[in-house]
């Protein structure tokens, strides 16, 4: 569906995207994923022919030559501006007629999308007063309107509560599963234990591309989860015997090559500092455990 060989874009002495070669399938969903800066939006504007590549091949949908297929992909950016003081139909409306579709149409496909998206009730509300899921879905909405093959999405939950996210992404497999393939940005780990291969980008290079389950099996340590009362306790288990430690909300996921020993250690010392442990065990890595590795790793 979409091929990328060793394709290079530099802004200036930027290297965003940096010989990066990778195939995305048809009707699968892949998550791009990657610090900030890492190449995810630039790379997702060359796929779409936003912006021109410095140098390697690429190829959408059978074709070199991005213009001709614009119309059989969709987008969805970071920040989709909305015509605030336009109501939901009308900026839908406006969109379908940017792409051309003629108006008996528009209003067709309108309201099969509004229907789909949930908001065909709210089809007269300004799109200034829609609460943050609803605006995401709108942009969904929009991007739709044409009917694309693939659809691209850059980071489309960014700042929406997690009820809305999860809505958000039962459309995304809908879609899915009518045939649709979805490439998506997102910084949400959860989101990306949800794609059926997930790229890690980081400094414009792909250093991974695999499902969620062959990332966890691959990862090559053990983790132990810690929850206690007390907040900062880094400096506590400072001298334990362990390889990093990161928070999680009040939770704590202790790196280590050796469960047992890490295990006995910080049980020695929190109790000698009389920190209860309300929880100390093993668990399965997540996909946040493993990208926290590949960054600190700068991604090798
Ligand atoms: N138009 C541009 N001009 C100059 N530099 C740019 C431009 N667009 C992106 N960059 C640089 O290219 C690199 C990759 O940026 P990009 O936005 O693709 O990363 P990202 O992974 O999408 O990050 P984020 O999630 O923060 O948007 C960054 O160093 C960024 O500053």
């Amino acid at each position: 569906m979409i091929n990328i060989i060793e394709v290079t874009k530099s802004f200036g002495s930027v290297m965003a995207i940096d010989n990066l070669s990778l195939h995305i399938q048809k009707g699968e969903i892949l998550g791009l994923v990657g610090p900030d800066g890492a190449g995810k939006s630039t790379l997702i504007r060359i796929m779409i022919g936003l912006l021109a590549k410095s140098s390697g091949h690429i190829d959408v949908l059978g074709s070199t030559n991005i213009e001709s297929v614009k119309n059989k992909m969709g987008y969805v950016p970071q920040k989709f501006s909305l015509y605030q003081d336009l109501t939901v139909m009308e900026n839908i409306t406006l969109i379908g007629s940017l792409y051309g579709i003629e108006k008996q149409k528009i209003q067709q496909i309108s309201q099969e999308i509004l229907t789909f998206t949930g908001l065909w009730q709210f089809k007269n509300r300004l799109a200034g007063k829609l609460s943050g899921g609803m605006k995401q879905k709108l942009a969904l909405a929009a991007g739709l309107m044409h009917k694309p093959a693939v659809f691209f999405l850059d980071e489309p939950t960014t700042g929406v509560d997690p009820v809305a996210r999860r809505e958000f992404w039962q459309l995304l497999y809908n879609l899915n599963k009518e045939g649709m393939t979805i490439v998506v940005a997102t910084p949400y780990m959860d989101e990306a234990e949800l794609c059926h291969r997930v790229a890690f980008i980081n400094l414009g290079q792909l250093i991974s591309c695999q499902t969620p389950a062959q990332f966890i099996v691959a990862y090559p340590h053990q983790i132990l989860e810690l929850s206690v009362e007390s907040k900062h306790i880094n400096h506590h288990i400072k001298d334990c015997y362990l390889l990093d430690l990161h928070s999680f909300g009040n939770k704590y996921h202790i790196v280590t090559n050796d469960i047992d020993r890490t295990r006995t250690d910080i049980e020695q010392k929190l109790t000698q500092q009389k920190i209860p442990i309300l929880k100390l065990q093993k668990i399965k890595p997540s996909l946040e455990d493993v990208f926290v590795l590949f960054t600190a790793q700068g991604g090798a």
